[in-house]
């Protein structure tokens, strides 16, 4: 395994990404078909923006259209190779941003939000599984929107169920946010799973083996204009 990740490695080199989740990407790409020619495509995390070159090479060419915009707590120096006019990247904290921020960047929404933030892991995987946890439900929310309340009173128009804003990933769009395996993780995949046509975990072989990381992919967003509890 260890000569494997070498070898992981060693590929990033050669193909010029700056780093070797670029193949965790492409792991996922081959197979799922998350990302399409032209799409328009959030990336929360992109630091230090090897996913905003896959992503820009899955954009096909520049007559395609489409465009990678990342978002990152830290500068991120865009990368000279695979990435192109159409990818832009923002120094901010995901956590201080607003609804309307996000969508001031793509008006009409998105055709796919990828999240990988993570926090500098602590060693104590529980601590490290609930801030990624917290992460997750961050994307989450950007991407689908807030579930303010379930009064489960059926009374309001909507059942109970008010939102304040539906996210920026448009119906039939893809989600895709990392985690790092622990309590909470499932149940976060199980209230996804009413909101899109597939849901399913991915451990791409990129990753490293000690890593407690997993990805969790949700294809075709089914409520674009109302949300349904889990
Ligand atoms: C594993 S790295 C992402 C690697 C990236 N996908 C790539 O391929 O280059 C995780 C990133 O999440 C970022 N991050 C963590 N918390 C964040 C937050 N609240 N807002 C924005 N970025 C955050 C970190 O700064 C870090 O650069």
């Amino acid at each position: 395994m260890a000569k494997w990740q070498d070898h992981v490695g060693l590929l990033a080199k050669a193909h010029k990404y700056v780093a070797r989740s670029a193949f965790k990407l492409l792991q996922i790409q081959k197979r799922s078909q998350l990302i399409h020619p032209g799409d328009w495509v959030l990336d929360l995390g992109c630091s230090p923006g090897a996913w905003l070159q896959v992503a820009c090479q899955l954009l096909g060419p520049l007559h395609c259209g489409g465009s990678v915009i990342g978002i990152d707590i830290k500068d991120t120096a865009l990368p000279l190779v695979g990435c192109d006019d159409r990818v832009m990247a923002i120094k901010e904290d995901v956590r201080t941003m607003s609804h309307d921020d996000f969508q001031y960047l793509c008006p009409g929404g998105f055709h796919v939000v990828l999240s990988d933030m993570c926090h500098n892991t602590t060693g104590n995987a529980m601590l490290d599984a609930a801030r990624s946890l917290q992460l997750g439900q961050l994307a989450a929310e950007v991407a689908l929107g807030e579930q303010q309340s379930f009064s489960g009173g059926g009374s309001s128009a909507d059942d109970g169920i008010s939102l304040e804003h539906h996210g920026v990933l448009q119906e039939n769009g893809n989600l895709l946010i990392k985690l790092l395996q622990g309590s909470g993780s499932q149940e976060f995949a199980k209230q996804l799973r009413p909101q899109f046509r597939k849901v399913l975990w991915m451990r791409p072989e990129a990753s490293r083996r000690a890593s407690r990381e997993m990805y969790v992919l949700g294809l075709g967003r089914r409520y674009a204009c109302s949300t349904q509890p889990a």
